[in-house]
């Protein structure tokens, strides 16, 4: 028998009023289907949604037909992925794959839109202006043409130390014992044998004999045995290939030097020349590198806001030194998000201590709501082979059960023998691991603290959190949530519910965004505040499509009507 409860809490925002829940009145059908009962939550009697109210306890009377199924906007894979496995069985985990030569055309892009890539990465260490741009049309292109909605993330070089690019060659061995020069200088021909560029004008004065060189945070290792001029010469101590543009630190009785180079700016000049060309393409994210501080967020938000007035443009803040680590709250706060970036964190801080932190950056960004990516080295072996390590697996399995919100390949994508099947894994690693953790119901005990800054933020956290919880207990299939910013449905993604949450927003931007967010199924709809006509349309393009049907159970939330209802599709 079809049930619904309708509760609706309505609140003058002007006056703060108590909501008193005794005081709930049983309302029934006004027409149509005399198995609904719907329970009608009032905080003011004087309420000005009371039409809405009334309106609202018809739903289920007729469903509002619409014949153009084409007007919801989902993206195809999660759509069938929707279809063939049911509410339950769609992925939670978001996928993130960094772009590169291994799979920069139109037939590896869509390859890994195919493969569940929520968002495509482009480094800007790496590539020429071009090639980013060319990225980005043919992501666009496969989005409209074949219905994805990948979205774009652009990840600053930031000024620390790097190698130059290896005068093209894609790597270089370094053997023990060699000797390598490290120089600043710029050459003009061809590299000399075992020469490497340095990218940071000071790095001859910085360094002494005696120093630890680090290359990608301890991937090969050398001594420097001697200065002369601008080249550092260097004895490797810990053989390995060395990749073009990969990271330099140096490190002198046991730590990490932090000199001139500490004074960078986080954001140099080419990267706000990167940053206008980002806002430019309309890119969904920025990820910002070395962040220190929360305030070189806060210039760079204010600088969107300025340069790209409707801009939805998300500021990730990539936790990658010492000093992020120390101001880590702060810098969440600012941020619209944040990325554990373990490769750099690794050469920063001893190997054994980014576990823990990683644990605590994906708690600090789930308590204080900000999506967070896991990342760096999560399947390496697979740039070379076409099965992950049992270590790997343990490790993408972790990020999956610490309920980080997306995982990202780095060269596994970019520059990896198998970009696709890497990509497989971490899909049936996030199936696997999120199936488990509801089969045993290990619902954390996780404390979500308050965060709303206002009294009407306040209520639709607590609306978040009730219907969640909700949603958990009825065991319902979906919750819906009608959200033209998208805040709510970021606050039922940090409730980690059981089912599946389909975040219908009325542009693509935000669409794209949220695709960031742990269990979130984006839609792009237009909707309007009457939640009747919402959810009839809501259903009857969904039923079309094949993506729910009669007797579905769901919960609904919106931002216009701060309401919770439960109901069974028509
Ligand atoms: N656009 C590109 N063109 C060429 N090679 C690329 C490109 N993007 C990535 N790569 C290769 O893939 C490797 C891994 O990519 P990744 O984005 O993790 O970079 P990274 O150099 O490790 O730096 P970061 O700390 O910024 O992530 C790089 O070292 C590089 O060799
Ligand atoms: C992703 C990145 O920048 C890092 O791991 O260092
Ligand atoms: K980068
Ligand atoms: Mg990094």
């Amino acid at each position: 028998m079809a049930q619904s409860l309708n509760i609706f809490i309505s609140v003058p925002h002007s006056t703060k009023p108590s909501i008193t829940f005794p005081n709930a009145v049983p309302r029934f059908p006004v027409t149509g289907n005399p198995s609904r009962t719907s329970l009608c939550i009032r905080a003011s009697a004087s309420d000005p949604n009371m039409s809405v109210l009334t309106s609202a306890n018809g739903v289920g009377g007729s469903p509002f037909h619409v014949s153009d199924s084409s007007s919801i906007d989902v993206d195809a894979v999660t759509e069938a992925e929707l279809k063939e496995n049911g509410f339950r069985s769609t992925r939670r985990t978001k996928l993130i794959c960094t772009i590169g030569p291994a799979t920069c055309n139109p037939e590896q892009l869509e390859a890994l839109a195919e493969g569940g890539m929520n968002v495509a990465r482009i480094n800007m260490c790496h590539g020429t202006r071009e090639w980013h741009q060319e990225v980005i049309q043919r992501v666009r292109r496969l989005n409209e043409e074949k219905g994805f909605a990948v979205a774009i993330m652009m990840d600053t070089e930031g000024s620390e130390i790097h190698m130059g690019d290896l005068g093209g060659a894609s790597s270089a061995k370094a053997e023990d014992g060699e000797i390598w020069t490290f120089s600043v200088r710029s050459f003009d021909s061809a590299l000399p044998e075992r020469t490497i560029n340095v990218s940071y004008g000071g790095f001859a004065e910085d360094v002494e004999v005696g120093d630890e060189l680090l290359v990608d945070g301890g991937m090969v290792r050398f001594d420097v045995i001697e200065i002369i001029g601008p080249d550092v010469k260097c004895r490797c101590t810990d053989p390995g290939l060395l990749l073009p543009r990969a990271n330099l630190t140096f490190w002198r009785d046991g730590s990490l030097v932090r000199e001139r180079n500490a004074m960078l700016p986080t954001i140099s000049s080419k990267d706000w020349l990167d940053i206008d060309f980002g806002i430019a393409e309309g890119v969904e994210f920025i990820a910002v590198s070395f962040v220190k501080s929360a305030e070189v967020i806060k210039h760079l938000k204010s600088y969107i806001k300025a340069r790209a007035r409707d801009s939805d443009i998300s500021v990730i803040a990539k936790i990658e030194s010492i000093d992020s680590l120390k101001n880590l709250e702060e810098i969440i706060r600012a941020s619209d998000g944040a990325m554990v970036a373990r490769g750099d964190l690794g050469a920063q801080i001893p190997l054994e201590q980014v576990p823990s932190e990683q644990l605590r950056i994906v708690q600090v960004c789930r308590q204080l709501n900000k999506p967070v990516i896991v990342a760096s080295q999560l399947l390496e072996s697979m740039i070379e082979y076409p099965t992950p390590t049992r270590a790997e697996v343990a490790d993408v399995s972790e990020a999956v059960r610490q309920r980080a919100d997306a995982l990202m390949l780095s060269g596994e994508s970019a520059m990896g023998q198998f970009p696709e099947k890497s990509l497989t894994v971490l899909r049936s690693v996030s199936l696997r691991i999120e199936k488990w953790w509801r089969d045993e119901k290990r619902r954390e005990a996780m404390e979500l603290p308050a965060i709303a800054s206002s009294f009407a933020d306040s209520i639709s956290e607590e609306i978040c959190n009730s219907a969640a919880k909700m949603a958990n207990n009825l065991e319902v299939d979906a919750i819906f949530v009608y959200t033209k910013t998208g805040h709510m449905a970021s606050l039922l993604s940090r409730c980690r519910p059981d089912c599946p949450i389909f975040a219908f927003t009325t542009t693509t931007s935000v669409r794209r965004r949220l695709n960031l967010q742990w269990g979130l199924i984006p839609f792009r709809l237009s909707f309007t505040d009457d939640m009747e006509n919402n959810l009839n349309k809501t259903f009857a393009l969904l039923k079309a499509r094949g993506m729910v049907k009669s007797g579905d159970l769901v919960i609904a939330v919106s931002d216009m009507l701060q309401s919770i209802q439960v109901m069974n599709v028509p």
